[in-house]
């Protein structure tokens, strides 16, 4: 929020400010190998698309198209996108070490449909219903975010009949959608059957929204449920997970942080 104190007050953020710096500078190297080579006539990445932005606003007074900015939102990208899937992920493995019935299920599923050299694509999805429902059920149960980015009203409005004044801050409170008793079964227990219909079809959940939901939703919802399910559906594929010899307790209560994350923990990943 004060960006010229925070770098300035003694403090753990300190760290994370120095992360910060480093992955800044990997970017600006970046960006200085797509200039060194020159835009290419056909655009290549985000970095060419935003040069190529750049060159053709340089005369719009107003534009916020410059190279600092192009540094943040590619920083964002990087921060935004590889910490949430990760953490799913690693709730994932969790949640099938503690359901191990759950994870032969999926197994089951994906041995019966999937022959065993084909590539998993998004796509696979549709003929595997119980994987799918159980990857949405993690991203469910977890809960990671938990609590979505601030918003202000920038005039005064209502919001479900209460009165809201220009200056409010919102907090959108995902978990009321995630675990919402009037919309899921057993919302505080680890169940698939959320997303199955009686014939074990898939169906989709107005109140499942972990992305969040609006014009600000995640930039990157599709790519990480496209992430989520080829990552899971490889991991049960090939390998079995279970907790390591003489381990009998299971931690699922999460560490409050950035985002909800699981307790360091052991699995042993025995090959199929
Ligand atoms: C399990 C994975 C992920 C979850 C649960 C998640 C969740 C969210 C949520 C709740 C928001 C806030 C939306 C709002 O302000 O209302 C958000 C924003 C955002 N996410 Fe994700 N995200 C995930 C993965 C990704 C990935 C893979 C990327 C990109 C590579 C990404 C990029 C972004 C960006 C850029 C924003 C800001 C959008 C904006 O303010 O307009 N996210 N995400």
């Amino acid at each position: 929020i004060f960006p010229w104190l925070m770098s300035r007050l003694p403090g753990p953020h300190k760290k994370a400010l120095a992360c910060y710096d480093v992955l800044s500078d990997f970017t600006r190297r970046e960006i200085r190998m797509h200039t060194e080579r020159g835009i290419p006539e056909e655009l290549q990445d985000f970095i060419d698309f935003y040069l190529d932005h750049i060159e053709k606003s340089k005369d719009e007074p107003k534009s916020t198209y410059n190279e600092d900015n192009m540094i943040y939102s590619i920083n964002d990208l990087f921060l935004g996108g590889s910490e949430t899937s990760s953490t799913t992920l690693n709730w994932g493995l969790l949640y099938m070490v503690a359901n191990p019935d759950i994870q032969e299920k999926v197994q089951k599923e994906l041995d019966a449909v999937l022959g065993p050299s084909k590539l998993i694509c998004y796509e696979d999805r549709k003929e595997l219903p119980y994987t799918n429902a159980v990857v949405h059920e993690i991203q469910r149960f977890s809960n990671i975010i938990s609590v979505g980015m601030p918003r202000v009203c920038v005039r005064n409005t209502t919001m479900l009949g209460f009165p809201l004044k220009k200056g409010t801050i919102v907090l959108p409170n995902i978990a009321s959608s995630l675990y919402d008793p009037e919309q899921w079964e057993t919302p505080r227990q680890f169940n698939p059957g959320h997303f199955l219909d009686k014939d074990g079809n898939f169906v989709a959940q107005e109140a499942f929204l972990p992305f969040s939901i609006g014009h600000r939703v995640c930039l990157g919802e599709h790519l990480a449920r496209t992430e989520l399910f080829i990552f899971f559906a490889n991991l049960l594929r090939a390998f079995t997970f279970r907790l390591p010899e003489g381990v009998t307790e299971i931690n699922t209560e999460p560490i409050q942080g950035g985002t909800l994350q699981p307790h360091p923990y052991r699995v042993c990943a025995i090959p199929r």
